[in-house]
């Protein structure tokens, strides 16, 4: 299993004396440091809103097909809006070339998501079902998507915090240019996940500065342990958010925070299971339960130039990366996304 900390973050989401501001600071920097993610308790976002936005999601896949492609992702990666079928997005690792893609999707990821971002974001506008398809799915992941902000924008204050810096990072995401993104991992028979002729989410590391994660409770999340390079069995804590660190912010912090690769794999009961029982053999015929997830990924206002953040270079420790502003590096990494399949 990943030891990731878990922090109780009120002295933000409840605005609690500055004293206790600093400790959760240093704890958040801390597992940062160590693993790329945290989880936060009392992170105000509450139980009951996290339950109605798993609803919502259940209910929109289970829509036939036909409806949910009334709301269809369009072709290539710079518009990440609407509804993506399965197998539609592979995700990668720092691949660009066209070939490579296209192999990498030889094992397709077995998934199928609906993003959408602030309803203010020109640049990508939302792509909605007509209402009557699903009364009430767009006004209340409208006000989830508000919900979510707050919580990064809070974040943000106590990563400024950490790094002792004289101004906050939030008004580098003042427009909230944040993606909203519900995931369903259909059910698939055991054996085509282990064999790895299909995938669930392959490793990866989020591109943007930092990401919510809220998770069922059927597990198969896995982190890279830097120092090994083998993958580590994250658990989900009752009514706790995860959150890790995007390449923006590994970046912008000069490396001291670290964007570690996950990806989602068989949930670890099942693997136990069959270890038990001598081996993949023992399942063959057996399902993995579907899974759901609703990460929520922050990056900076497009034109923020990110470079290393002051205190955290020196000429000791001079800065490892080009400056690029945000908009440019995400659209590198989306474009990859989605290119080849659909070019
Ligand atoms: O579904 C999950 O738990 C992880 C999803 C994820 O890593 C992503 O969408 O970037
Ligand atoms: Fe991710």
């Amino acid at each position: 299993m990943a030891n990731i900390p878990i922090v109780d973050f009120s002295a933000y989401s409840h605005k609690i004396k500055h004293g206790d501001r600093t400790k959760t600071a240093k704890e958040i920097d801390e597992a940062f440091r160590n693993v790329g993610f945290v989880y936060l308790k009392n992170h105000g976002v509450s139980k009951e809103r996290v339950q109605k936005c798993f609803e919502w999601s259940r209910k929109f896949f289970a829509l036939p097909l036909d409806t949910k492609m009334r709301a269809p992702h369009p072709p290539g990666g710079s518009h990440h809006r609407g509804y993506s079928a399965p197998g539609l997005e592979k995700v990668s690792q720092h691949t660009y070339d066209a070939n490579e893609l296209n192999k990498l999707r030889e094992v397709p990821d077995h998934k199928e998501s609906f993003e959408c971002g602030n309803t203010t974001d020109a640049a990508q506008p939302n792509i909605w079902l007509p209402e009557a398809a699903l009364p009430g799915f767009r006004d209340f992941m409208e006000s989830f998507f508000a919900d979510c902000s707050a919580l990064i924008h809070q974040l943000l204050d106590a990563l400024s915090v950490a790094l002792s810096l004289d101004n906050s990072l939030s008004p580098t995401h003042s427009r909230s240019h944040f993606q909203l993104r519900l995931l369903h991992y259909p059910s698939l028979p055991f054996p085509e996940l282990a064999q790895g002729k299909r995938s669930r989410i392959n490793a990866h590391s989020d591109f943007g500065t930092l990401t919510l994660l809220f998770q069922d409770s059927v597990g198969g999340l896995e982190v890279e342990d830097p120092q090994t390079g083998g993958f580590r069995s994250v658990e989900p804590v009752d009514d706790a958010v995860l959150v890790n660190v995007g390449d923006l912010l590994a970046r912008w912090s000069n490396g001291w925070w670290k964007s570690t690769v996950h990806r989602v794999m068989s949930p670890p009961a099942l693997k136990s299971e069959t270890e038990e029982e001598g081996g993949v053999e023992a399942v063959v015929g057996g399902m993995v339960a579907d899974r759901y997830s609703i990460p929520f990924f922050a990056t900076a206002d497009p034109e923020t130039v990110i470079e290393a953040l002051p205190g955290c270079w020196s000429n000791e420790n001079p800065k490892k990366y080009e400056s690029v502003t945000a908009w440019g590096y995400v659209q590198m990494r989306m474009a990859a996304l989605y290119s080849s399949s659909q070019s």
